[in-house]
């Protein structure tokens, strides 16, 4: 488990400019080192403003789209094409306009394909994609939770939620307290819609980086609590880590309330 890494950005704006900054540093050293990268995308207002700034910044053309494999951790159980699903929103915000080969973006199932309405068999069926991609190509593969392997994803990214739920993990509900499958299907999230596929924990922890983006006063309790030692169960932002690295991206709004030893220096 990695200890917690905060930045603290002055607004929402430059906070998605510099998390999209960071994001393509990583992807063209990933791609240098290994040939290709691996990327878990999240729904959410602030996971679509990083991608609108990536889309717009000049240094995208740094990425070689064509080996980039995209993932996601969670998606709104709609079907496809739906304006509400995070595949489409992504699409919108980004990967319409960038060279991306089709076959390496893994959307997760929609409720109008092979599953209908059973979310059970559609989170399933992206557990074995993901096992799949674990065994082959040029990931390392990374154990998963006895249930499956995830690949080891370079960074996954995650919005956080005034609750501090993460993906589709909610406080309380069964999917955080998932230990053996490394995707469930959702009932009854409190965000609309109710049915959703989310990655858990153990996937998540996965990842060689984890990114947490929160901004907004509204996110502001949320972090301090996923931040002080809450249980993963109450606040599933507090369980979210990565295997080498933990990073919280703030904006000035959602970091008012942390602790002040928290508090990164260069900020205070
Ligand atoms: O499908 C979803 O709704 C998301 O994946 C969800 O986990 C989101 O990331 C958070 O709710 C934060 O969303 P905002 O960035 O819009 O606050």
């Amino acid at each position: 488990m990695s200890t917690p890494q905060l930045v603290v950005h002055r607004d929402k704006e430059l906070m998605a400019e510099a998390a999209a900054a960071r994001l393509i540093t990583k992807i063209v050293d990933a791609q240098a080192a290994r040939g290709s990268a691996s990327v878990v995308l999240t729904g959410g207002r602030n996971g679509n403003g990083l991608l609108a700034a990536l889309r717009a910044a000049p240094a995208r053309d740094a990425v070689d789209w064509s080996r980039l494999d995209l993932w996601w951790g969670d998606e709104r159980y709609l079907p496809e094409g739906d304006p509400e699903r995070n595949v489409t929103q992504a699409r919108e915000a980004l990967l319409d306009s960038v060279p991306v080969d089709p076959a390496r973006v893994h959307a997760m199932p929609a409720s109008d394909g092979p599953y209908g309405s059973d979310v059970e068999a559609a989170a399933a069926a992206y557990a074995a994609e993901l096992a799949a991609a674990a065994g082959h190509g040029t990931h390392r593969s990374a154990a998963g939770a006895a249930g499956g392997r995830v690949p080891s994803f370079d960074v996954l990214m995650l919005g956080v939620g005034p609750d501090t739920h993460v993906a589709s993990l909610f406080p309380e509900l069964p999917a955080v307290r998932e230990t053996e499958r490394t995707v469930v299907g959702v009932h009854g999230a409190p965000k609309p819609p109710p049915t959703r596929v989310s990655l858990t924990l153990p996937a998540i922890r996965a990842a060689q980086e984890v990114w947490l983006l929160a901004a907004g006063a509204d996110k502001a309790k949320a972090a301090a609590v996923a931040l002080s030692g809450a249980g993963e169960v109450q606040a599933p932002a507090a369980g979210a880590y990565g295997r080498s690295r933990t990073l919280w991206l703030l904006d000035a709004a959602a970091a008012s309330e942390l602790p002040r030893d928290l508090y990164p220096p260069s900020s205070a």
